[in-house]
């Protein structure tokens, strides 16, 4: 699903309303009915006072016609049409006439105590204040309204995207609507996919509203949403007469004294991949425990007791997946570097210790062979990458870095971001907070380094990697709950069943 920015959104309703065709009220009824029935899944209580804010644009006109709806269907609204602007769009006054001939309970001012008395008294807040329209930083009333709603122990919703959120470019105030949900309408908002945004968009979710598919085809997209339709289409198959041979030989290097568990979950992830072959090096003496754990596996005893102490794949190796609980011996940052300086190298995935070890050696980052694959999570990315002021920068620090190596750098967290070297950055749309634990990046790596042995190209192999062990991990959450699952039941619930 592609990402576009509030310009682009703007272009595309104009094209929608001109080519389906529909008129542009009829678009914003479609939007308005598409928020109620969502709204009303969540809040099915239809006793508790539910307050409209409206401004005066087509975000105010989507509060009205949700209210003039959500009356129909029997819930306690009160509306306030904000008189923050002398002039209103022309479908915020189609519906502002609709609402006043049904005798909704409406309130048209711009006095805040007046709005602060209908606040205090809710129990729901639906913000239409202002949509993607926003253009300047809140002040004055608006900024008051605002304000006082978040002291608010409402439940509170936005329409399309909380009042003072910018939906592609950092915040110029530290003001915004504190929404607990956003009902956005068909196009995921950049905004919503960065961690310093989540006070004021909570929980969102996408609702169609009918926008024309080709003008949404034709506009071209960096940014994406993967979602289950986008990796249906890089979903690897089997065919009939296929062996072992056919699917890739992946090779994982992982492990240290005190650090099996990271070798073997790496392995036992690699091995859900449906990769042909899996062989794990690991320091000598925990050969075993990856052998008693990973039958399917083979093992390579490292000459290193207790460290990596040289790491030559063969070329029968079809992926080299590096780094888990490897450390940063002396020894090992050699292993590496006489690795990196090798003419011919199997695709790489490199994570963990493996990303420390090229942060501390940025001069080895630029001999990485094209199509690396590195998966960070936020503090080792800026390790390899350096600090930022917004989650804005941050993405634009991702691009420049897969553009170095010319590969793919991946960056863990909610909604792991995924940038490639053309500038283009995939936003995952699967996973939860009870993966944010110790060894889920071990079987990240596996899994990716898997999906790469078998012949996924570098993009896929990370978009399908990421997605798969987001799922997997909202499985083990349905079955476990955030709290107790582990990493190792991600595994359990590994599998390429979308
Ligand atoms: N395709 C869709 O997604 C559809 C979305 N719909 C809804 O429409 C809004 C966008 O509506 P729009 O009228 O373009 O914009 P807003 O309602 O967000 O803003 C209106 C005007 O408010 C002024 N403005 C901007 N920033 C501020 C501010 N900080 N303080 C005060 N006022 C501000 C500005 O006008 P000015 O004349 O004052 O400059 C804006 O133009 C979208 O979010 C959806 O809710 C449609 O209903 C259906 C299709
Ligand atoms: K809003």
């Amino acid at each position: 699903m592609k990402i576009f920015p509030a310009k682009t959104i703007k272009e595309i309703d104009a094209l929608t309303i001109k080519n389906t065709p529909i008129r542009s009220i009829d678009l914003m009824e479609n939007a308005s009915r598409a928020f109620t029935l969502k709204f009303m899944s969540l809040i099915p209580d239809k006793k508790s006072k539910i307050l409209i804010l409206c401004g005066q644009g087509n975000n105010g006109g989507d509060g009205l016609a949700i209210a003039r709806l959500l009356l129909f269907y029997g819930y306690h609204v009160k509306v306030v049409n904000i008189k923050h602007s002398s002039s209103s769009t022309e479908d915020h006054q189609i519906n502002l006439k609709k609402l006043k001939s049904i005798g909704a309970p409406l309130l048209e001012t711009n006095q805040i105590k007046q709005i602060q008395k209908e606040i205090i008294s809710s129990k729901v807040i639906i913000d239409g204040m202002l949509g993607s329209g926003l253009d300047r930083p809140l002040k004055g009333l608006l900024k008051d309204i605002v304000e006082c709603a978040n002291q608010s122990s409402a439940i509170k919703f936005a329409i399309d995207i909380s009042t003072g959120l910018y939906c592609d470019s950092p915040m110029e105030s530290n003001i915004a609507f504190k929404a607990d949900h956003t009902i956005t309408f068909q196009i995921p908002k950049l905004a919503f996919l960065l961690p310093e945004n989540f006070i004021w968009v909570g929980q969102w979710e996408i609702v169609n509203i009918g926008l024309h598919k080709t003008a949404i085809d034709n506009f071209i997209s960096n940014n994406y949403y993967v979602d289950s339709n986008f990796i249906q289409n890089i979903s690897p198959s089997r065919s009939k007469f296929d062996h072992k041979g056919t699917h890739g030989h992946a090779l994982l290097v992982a492990g240290e004294k005190g650090k099996a568990g990271a070798a073997i979950l790496c392995t036992q992830a690699c091995l859900k991949s449906g990769a042909g072959l899996v062989t794990t090096q690991v320091p000598s003496k925990l050969a075993d425990f990856i052998q008693l754990s990973a039958p399917e596996a083979m093992v390579i005893p490292d000459e290193g007791i207790n460290i990596i102490s040289s790491i030559e794949p063969s070329d029968k190796h079809s992926a080299l997946g590096i780094g888990p609980g490897i450390g940063k011996d002396a020894i090992t940052v050699r292993a590496l570097k006489d690795l990196l300086s090798r003419d011919k190298l199997p695709p790489l995935i490199l994570d963990a210790d493996a990303l420390n070890i090229l942060s501390e050696h940025q001069e080895i980052l630029d001999s990485l062979p094209e199509g690396s694959i590195l998966t960070p999570h936020p503090k080792e990315f800026e390790r390899l990458a350096g600090a930022w002021n917004n989650d804005f920068e941050k993405l634009e620090l991702q691009k420049k870095l897969a553009k170095r190596i010319n590969g793919i750098v991946i960056v863990k967290g909610a909604h792991t971001s995924i940038a490639n070297s053309n500038g283009e950055l995939f936003f995952n749309s699967t996973g939860n907070p009870g993966m944010a634990k110790g060894g889920s990046g071990d079987i990240l790596t596996g899994l990716i380094t898997g999906l790469r042995a078998k012949g996924s190209s570098a993009l896929d192999a990370a978009l399908l990697g990421v997605y798969l062990h987001g799922l997997a991990g909202d499985l083990a959450k349905q079955n476990l709950n955030e709290e107790s699952m582990n990493a190792g039941d991600i595994i359990d619930f590994l599998s390429f069943n979308l």
